[in-house]
Parts: C-alpha cells; structure tokens; sequence
C-alpha cells in the first residue's frame, strides 16, 4: 500500500486545521503486521514506510508512482530495526539487524525482504552507486548533546551520511533520549537545502510527543504517538518534547549531505 503526498508551501499553513496539518505532514498507521506500508512525498521525493512481517517474510514491492522494473532501480534505501532482532535479505545476501541498527540497500538491488523486525524505511532517488553496507550503533559515532537541566541529554548516531556509510543523497541517523529527558533538537533548526523526516519510537502506547513544525515564526504542533513519523519541508523547523523518553530515526534528502547544514533559530525567533 502506497499513499501520495504532495509538496506544501509555507503559506498553506496558516489557514490549516488540526486535520489537515496531520494529512499533510503527519504519517500514522506505517505498521500493520503482515505488510509494507508506504508514503511517497513529494517534498524531495522521499519515500518513507514501515515493514511488519510478522510470521512471514515481506518482499518490498514497486509500487506505482516509481514507475519502475523494481523498488531500488532508481533509489537507495535506508533501514532501522525498530522492534525485534530481524533480518533484511538484499539480493539473498542476509544482514541480521538488532534494534536500532541500520542498513543501506545499494541502488540497483533487485529484491529486499524483511522477516522479523518491524523495520522503518526511507528511500531518496540515487544518481550513483553506493555498496550495501550494515552498521550498528558502535559503528555510528556518538555524539552526546544536552544535560539533565534542560531535560534533553541525548546521544546521535550517525549511520548514512558524508562522513559514514556513503550514499548518493541519503542522511540517516537514530537519536536516543537519556531516562528523564524530553526536548529533542532544541535550539530548533532549518534546512533549506533538504527534507527531513523524523520518526518516533521506543515511546509506550500511553505516551505522546509534541512535535514542533512550521516556520520559526509561524509555528504550531502535532500530537504524535509511537510509530509516527512527521515530515519537516525545508523551511519547517523540527523539534518536539515527549512526555517521557523515547528514541527517533531522522532522515533527510536534497541538496548536499553535509549535516551542519542547517539554519539554528535562536528561541526568542520562534512564536
Ligand atoms: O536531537 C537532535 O538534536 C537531533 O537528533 C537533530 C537531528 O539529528 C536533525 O534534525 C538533523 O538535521
Ligand atoms: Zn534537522
């Protein structure tokens, strides 16, 4: 199953309703056991989804709007374990995945099947070759940010990016919240050269997180639950609190891979 975003402009935005807001930017229902679900957005071209295999190995199909011979004729892909230890077989080659590790399937891989898991996707268009490439979190350099008095200590892994796995447009890492913390990415930021989308995990059912999104100016949030992702076009900041700790995949197509790229919004900016 395969849903169709188009792009928003900023000045959209004002005028939404709460609905419309999670219609266009929010991406709930990714995984339902014994299927891939998918959402192609048109902001640059990013397809993200969810694969749930249950007692079945799943096959990753083409859907339509590729319209392409198979999924990763024209693309690359990224994978995050985000349940259970799984394996991902990338034409009958099998990389056995624990949570929160990571695999880059090459432009050109004809089949991809997923057993175990469940595995979060996201796939960019790619303009070269890249090899299929597994890493786990003590592959990922660490990066420890924040402190308990601001309620945010964090660490980022970084998987796919310039300095990491080597990929034609893909940027892809995991971020895991400290017990206790909340903020994720506060001073916010944006990127005006790429597309990023966050997605939630590790959050109990019971829980939320209040994602940030719009123009610093110009803001407003969504209520999001576990296994939600949300899409931040170039000019929305991306940004959120929870009311526990939980871990979210961050990816991000466009322009260039360098992942200081971004616009910081000092607070007093925002409104
Ligand atoms: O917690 C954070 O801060 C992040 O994880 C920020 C993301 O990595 C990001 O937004 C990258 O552009
Ligand atoms: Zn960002």
């Amino acid at each position: 199953m395969v849903e169709v975003r188009h792009a928003t402009a900023p000045d959209q935005v004002p005028g939404m309703t709460t609905d419309r807001l999670r219609a266009r930017f929010l991406a709930e229902g990714l995984f339902t056991s014994g299927e891939i679900r998918l959402v192609y957005s048109h902001e640059d071209r990013i397809v993200i989804g969810g694969a749930s295999p249950g007692d079945t190995p799943l096959e990753l199909p083409c859907p339509d709007p590729l319209r392409a011979g198979y999924f990763l004729e024209r693309r690359e892909l990224g994978v995050v374990n985000v349940g259970a230890p799984g394996t991902v077989t990338v034409d009958g080659t099998p990389y056995d995945l624990a949570p929160k590790e990571c695999l880059y399937a090459a432009r050109g891989s004809r089949s991809v099947t997923f057993s175990g898991g469940p595995f979060y996707l996201v796939s960019t268009p790619a303009h070269g070759d890249h090899p299929t490439v597994k890493a786990g979190l003590e592959d990922a350099e660490p990066v420890h940010l924040g402190a308990q008095e601001g309620s945010n200590e964090r660490t980022i892994y970084k998987y796919i990016h310039a300095k990491g796995i080597q990929s034609s447009q893909l940027v892809l890492g995991v971020t895991v919240l400290a017990s206790g913390s909340m903020w994720n990415t506060m001073p916010c930021h944006t990127h005006e050269r790429r597309t990023e989308v966050y997605f939630y995990f590790d959050l109990p059912e019971d829980q939320r997180v209040v994602h940030l999104m719009g123009e610093p100016d110009e803001t407003r949030n969504l209520i999001v639950a576990n296994n939600q992702a949300v899409i931040s076009p170039c000019w929305s900041v991306h940004c959120g609190f929870a009311t526990r700790n939980y871990s979210f995949v961050w990816a991000m197509g466009g322009e260039n891979q360098a992942y200081e790229d971004m616009e910081q919004v000092p607070i007093g900016q925002m409104r």
